[in-house]
């Protein structure tokens, strides 16, 4: 037991140096501040060493008159008269403690500051790196865990670094100066003091390891609640239409008891802890008491050291409890920054390529070489995908759900990069642009727009930030959505609510289509956008779609093969094959499968695309 403990303890100190470490570009900034800080801190802990001497000195010198226990740099205290050395000792009882006060303060104050600008740094980096890891690793990572990392565990460790780690720092310097002093004194009384030390750190470092363990637990059950509660948020319509309460109700109640029982077995296990570091002091300060008096009787000790002992070591029990407790706070503290670090160290798989270079405006031309590719390994979505086509023209992706219409277009954005084969624009393999440079020429509608919390005229400048306000109007006319914009309550300036809530599909759909149009992209990426719209939504939509598409290569993924019969080219995606491609004449010509399911649709007119899937499939 006492050697995972022990192994527990251990921990804290590589997690501590991972932790600086990783932390050290953002630290070396402050090194003068944090210098200055821990200067102040070693002065205030020098004079509460000193602390105890002037009452040393009124008990030895003044009460008792003696006159060898004076340091030779207090020699002129000889000299003086009684009363003149009480004012003075009296005065100095004072003037220590407000020195204290002072440094106490500078480091205090300069850590804190150090700390606060670190870890602000800390978490717009890490802010920053989520949003730039790939799509494999969100779907990977459930959002409210990150969630919990961004805020809570940034926000412990800055508390803790804070409130803990620098009074920590300053009870460790106070117990070895106390030590150092007190073997000076009287080295058999200092020996018996520091005997606890042993006793006390296999004790508490068994301790420790445990409640850094539960801690943990506890975390990631907390994180797992952030997750759930924001899933039932984000889902709350369908939460609600199918009655699901009573069922995640349970859920929720016993992953709650859950993190409840942990939170209370690492609590119990901090309460212990002090406890026992309690009784343990209390035998040393009986014994130190007990063996000094004897001292103090044979004259090898004066009282007024005796008053010295006592003193340290009552002052020392205050450090010593909170430095086990403290120790658990640290370890939760590490337990937190290392979570962040491990989001830290994640290295996203899509990023800018060694020697990769600012994209150039595009033309257009797109070329699929040999493309494969799977979301696991062990399984293909898309199987040597070959093909090219020229600046402006316009492609329909058109087949069977889950044929891998979605995942070519992702591709094309670098969302994933292909297992195999390559993708070019304009010649070049899409690896060799700058990430940025080349999605800020790719503009995307989806299905399903999301829009931000923000104003209707900032979700349109997202598209291309720094936009004008006549730009955006611009846009918004372009995108058909100028006029519902208008007979909104504060035009442009109406500010959506979550996810665009407040606003039908179709007015959705169309501020998306205006942010996408703000960018002029040379590539359009166009995902079912007018899926699951009524009649009227779908022609303003549609109409909005014809103008923003003009001129730009565009790809259409559609179940409705007649929206894309204009199509310059239709490719028809089977089990992530191209299995036939050509204009819609040509297609219906093969008489093949696109000619099959076309005919299905025209047949079955009030058919939905589900259907007409369900008897593709079939
Ligand atoms: N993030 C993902 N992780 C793992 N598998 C995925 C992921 N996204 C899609 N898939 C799988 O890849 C396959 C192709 O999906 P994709 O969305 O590209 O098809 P699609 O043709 O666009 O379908 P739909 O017409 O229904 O949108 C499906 O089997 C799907 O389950």
């Amino acid at each position: 037991m006492i050697q995972t403990g022990e192994k527990e303890l251990k921990g804290i100190i590589p997690g501590s140096w991972r932790i600086l470490a990783r932390f050290w570009p953002q630290i070396r900034q402050r090194k003068l501040l944090i210098g200055s800080s821990l200067f102040a801190l070693l002065a205030e802990t020098a004079l509460g060493l000193l602390e105890p001497w002037p009452l040393k000195f009124i008990f030895d010198g003044v009460l008792l008159s003696k006159t060898d226990i004076y340091p030779d740099i207090l020699g002129f205290a000889r000299g003086l008269s009684p009363l003149w050395l009480l004012a003075l000792l009296a005065a100095s009882i004072v003037a220590i403690a407000a020195l204290r006060s002072v440094t106490a303060y500078l480091s205090t104050y300069g850590m804190a500051l150090a700390a606060i600008q670190v870890l602000s740094e800390v978490r717009s980096n890490l802010y920053s790196h989520i949003q730039r890891l790939s799509l494999s690793f969100h779907q990977r990572f459930k959002s409210g865990d990150l969630i919990a990392r961004v805020t809570y565990d940034i926000e412990r460790l800055r508390l803790v670094t804070i409130k803990t780690a620098l009074p920590f720092m300053a009870n460790v310097v106070t117990i070895v100066g106390m030590m150092g002093v007190m073997f000076w004194l009287n080295w058999e009384l200092a020996l018996i003091s520091i005997a606890i030390f042993p006793l006390f750190a296999i004790t508490t470092s068994n301790i420790v390891g445990k409640i850094r363990k539960e801690t943990n637990k506890h975390r990631n059950s907390e994180g797992a609640i952030a997750d759930t509660t924001s899933e039932t948020i984000g889902a709350i319509r369908v939460v609600q239409a199918l009655s699901l309460h009573d069922m995640l109700e349970q859920n929720f109640l016993i992953q709650n008891t859950k993190s409840l029982q942990e939170g209370v077995r690492s609590l119990k296990l901090a309460i212990f802890l002090e406890g026992l570091v309690k009784v343990l002091m209390a035998l040393v300060l009986a014994f130190v008491v007990w063996r000094s008096s004897l001292l103090v009787l044979q004259k090898t000790l004066t009282p007024g050291d005796v008053l010295i002992f006592v003193n340290y070591l009552k002052t020392a029990f205050d450090p010593m409890r909170q430095i086990s407790k403290q120790i658990g706070q640290i370890a939760k503290a590490i337990a937190s920054g290392e979570r962040a670090i491990d989001i830290l160290d994640y290295e996203p798989h899509v990023r800018d390529f060694p020697g990769a270079t600012k994209a150039h405006p595009f033309y257009g031309s797109v070329s699929f070489q040999d493309v494969s590719f799977g979301y696991d390994p062990n399984r293909q979505i898309l199987k040597q995908v070959n093909f090219a086509v020229e600046p402006g023209q316009q492609i329909a992706l058109v087949g069977p759900s889950g044929s891998g219409k979605s995942t070519l277009a992702s591709l094309l954005l670098r969302l994933y990069d292909p297992t195999d084969g390559g993708i070019l624009i304009d010649g070049r393999d899409i690896r060799s642009y700058k990430l940025d440079s080349l999605r800020q020429q790719i503009s995307v509608v989806m299905q399903d727009s999301v829009l931000f919390a923000v104003s209707i005229r900032e979700n349109i400048t997202y598209g291309r930030l720094g936009a004008t306000d006549a730009e955006v109007e611009h846009a918004a006319r372009l995108a058909n959505a100028h006029d519902f914009i208008m007979d909104l309550p504060q035009g442009y300036d109406t500010v959506v609510s979550e996810r665009g809530g407040t606003l039908s599909g179709g007015q959705r759909q169309r501020i998306a289509i205006a942010r996408a149009a703000i960018r002029h992209s040379p590539i359009v990426i166009l995902d079912e956008p007018t899926t699951g719209l009524d009649g009227a939504s779908e022609h303003a939509v549609n109409e909005a779609l014809n103008r923003l598409t003009q001129g730009s290569t565009t790809f259409l993924i559609s179940h409705n093969l007649r929206a894309v019969e204009r199509f310059d080219l239709i490719f028809y995606i089977e089990k992530g094959e191209i299995l036939e491609r050509g204009t819609h004449p040509e297609l219906m010509a093969q008489a093949g499968r696109y000619a099959q399911l076309y005919r299905l649709q025209n047949d079955a007119n009030n058919l939905d695309p589900q259907g007409i899937e369900h008897v593709l499939e079939a």
